[in-house]
């Protein structure tokens, strides 16, 4: 490399001394901020955002007087093109702290929004998201107390965004601009480095359609069984409000009522957990069992004692939202959730300690590529090990289930089980994407935000409002976390793809032989050795090539997917016989939206 090419490595060599003091305070008050929801701390956290901006603007000043795009060293080249990106930075000071207050007050309506009025109360009892309405969403089967949760959420939470998220869009695309992206959704693309990303994910959904189809019309068909009282919309399209989650992104909650070999055992160990008297920390340790059994570091010490990992009883408002926080000294990793001992929280914590040991394994990057290969990647590590754990042979060895999982129709249940969480997923994760770079794109103007969403929503998940929806005056986006709190989305369905490349590529490692839903890697060196060459390489170089040293393909491909719920979707075929498959892929139901 060229003498300016060694000046430019002794810089970035201060730089990475520098940034990771400059983050820590900045992560540190976002934390304190979220884990104690005052305007002081809030204020604070504003702050220490600002300074750290400030931080990254100037250093993007400074790397840009280098001629990196020449780089012979191409790592060099790399780190350098992510300090000059500098994101949200690039605004000005009053613009930045603007798009920060109006980012945290989305976030605690949010996260502080309750519900009133429930039916059969007489107490004037008033419920948050996490867990009272969640609760009922997931157990109740009533039609009346569901569309209360159902819109009351919506009214409380999401109404009362729409102006204050057109300003911060504005500021989002504001800064994206400065940095040389036509939006803010160019800007998220820009992190998958693919020209084409866009028309990936539409291709990767027209593959992975015919199986939500089939799941969603076997769904549909018991829901109006159980549902008989009530009509369905003509179109096809199922209510929203009766999937079991509040935003039928996951119909998990149905397990008992879809079972396919109802007289054979289900894959709920809720009951089984709280038998054996689990608690929250065991659900933790069952957890770091796993990643443990795989090669990886045990959590550390300040773990335990700096996490949140259930919701505070002294009275303190916190954001119950799951999260994995990386503290960027190398030292410090934490998790904030408001656990449950049941089966679905079990899952979670795999998902968030996921994030904590991809953490560990980067650790020792430069601070630039202390980050997934996308972030897909970084949302796909618990899951690729839930896999495992999910297992009815897994759940049989840690003793959660009973003797004789190993029964062909145990087998169909579970993977029942499987597509009402995974399956049920793929188009909601595509479609809050599409509506967010759709809006970042002016595609459609503030009187039409609703409009636009429910658009979306009828069109790729066959679902539609139980109530009449305002295209204006509601903002049902802002019901879900991640569009308050600025996080983007198509990482998940990026992860839901690669999950599955990855359990194959795990597998085979194993040298495991048979259906890929039954592989469970635990305990597995190959296994665990491939994941974590993959897992320290960081952001250190481009996805693809992570990916095919992983698992030999360049590509994300829906394939291993789509091999995974094969025998299910053969016996879905078979179910809905004499069903008619799909919905009216034009819009949602006349009149649903006025
Ligand atoms: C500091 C910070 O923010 N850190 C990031 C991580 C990082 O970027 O390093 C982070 O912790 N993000 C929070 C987010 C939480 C959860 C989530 O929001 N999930 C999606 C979609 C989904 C649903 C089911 C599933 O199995 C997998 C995904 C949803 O619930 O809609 C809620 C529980 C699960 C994951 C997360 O962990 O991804
Ligand atoms: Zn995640």
């Amino acid at each position: 490399q060229s003498d300016d090419e060694e000046a430019a490595q002794i810089w970035v060599d201060q730089y990475n001394q520098d940034v990771q003091g400059v983050y820590f305070d900045y992560v540190s008050a976002d934390w304190t901020y979220n884990t104690n929801i005052t305007d002081h701390n809030s204020q604070l956290a504003n702050e220490k955002a600002a300074e750290s901006a400030a931080f990254d603007n100037q250093k993007a000043i400074e790397a840009n007087n280098w001629d990196w795009p020449n780089f012979q060293n191409e790592s060099l080249k790399r780190e350098f093109s992510k300090i000059a990106d500098m994101g949200y930075a690039a605004l000005s000071d009053e613009d930045f702290n603007n798009m920060t207050k109006l980012n945290s007050n989305m976030t605690t309506i949010y996260s502080t929004a309750t519900v009133c009025n429930k039916p059969g109360d007489t107490n004037g009892t008033c419920y948050p998201l996490d867990p009272d309405l969640e609760e009922v969403m997931s157990s109740s089967r009533d039609w009346d107390e569901l569309v209360w949760a159902w819109e009351g959420w919506r009214n409380e939470s999401g109404r009362k965004m729409p102006d204050t998220y057109e300003q911060f869009a504005e500021l989002l695309n504001k800064a994206a601009v400065i940095n040389g992206y036509a939006d803010n959704g160019e800007y998220w693309r820009s992190w998958y480095e693919s020209a084409d990303f866009r028309q990936i994910c539409e291709n990767l959904w027209l593959e992975l359609k015919p199986l939500y189809q089939q799941l969603h019309a076997y769904v549909r068909s018991k829901l109006r069984d159980i549902y008989s009282g009530h009509t369905f919309p003509g179109t096809g399209h199922i209510p929203a409000h009766i999937l079991g989650n509040m935003w039928a992104q996951s119909w998990l909650a149905l397990e008992q009522e879809m079972r396919p070999y109802p007289n054979k055992t289900g894959l709920d160990v809720t009951d089984e957990l709280i038998k054996q008297g689990y608690n929250n920390t065991g659900l933790f340790l069952l957890a770091e069992d796993f990643f443990v059994s795989l090669g990886m570091d045990p959590m550390v010490d300040n773990f335990w004692e700096n996490s949140m990992i259930e919701k505070p009883t002294d009275g303190r408002e916190v954001v119950c939202h799951a999260s994995a926080w990386d503290f960027y000294n190398g030292i410090d990793f934490r998790i904030k959730q408001c656990t449950r001992v049941n089966t679905e929280w079990l899952i979670t914590t795999h998902h968030e300690m996921g994030h904590i040991e991809y953490f560990m394994e980067y650790k020792h990057q430069p601070v630039q590529f202390r980050d997934g290969a996308n972030p897909g990647f970084h949302e796909a590590i618990g899951d690729v090990i839930a896999l495992s754990v999910s297992t009815p042979n897994h759940m049989e060895s840690i003793g959660l289930l009973p003797e004789g999982a190993d029964d062909p129709e145990v087998d169909m249940n579970f993977l029942m089980s499987e597509a009402l969480k995974k399956i049920a997923f793929i188009p909601f994760g595509y479609l809050i994407d599409q509506w967010r770079w759709d809006l970042f794109g002016e595609e459609f103007d503030r009187n039409n935000y609703n409009g636009a969403w429910w658009d979306v929503r009828c069109r790729y998940q066959g679902i539609s409002p139980p109530v009449t929806r305002s295209a204006s005056g509601d903002f049902d986006a802002g019901a879900k976390y991640h569009v308050p709190a600025n996080t983007p989305y198509i990482r998940y369905f990026v992860s839901y793809v690669l999950q599955y490349q990855f359990h194959k590529a795990m597998c085979d490692a194993a040298n495991y032989v048979g259906p890929y839903h039954r592989c469970d890697v635990y305990k597995s060196n190959e296994a665990g050795d491939l994941l974590r060459a993959m897992m320290e390489t960081g952001a250190s170089r481009p996805w693809p090539e992570i990916l095919e040293q992983m698992t030999g393909s360049r590509n994300m491909t829906a394939q291993p997917l789509i091999d995974y719920f094969q025998p299910l979707m053969d016996w879905l075929i078979e179910e809905n016989a004499d069903e008619t498959l799909g919905w009216d892929e034009t819009g949602c139901p006349v009149g649903s939206i006025v």
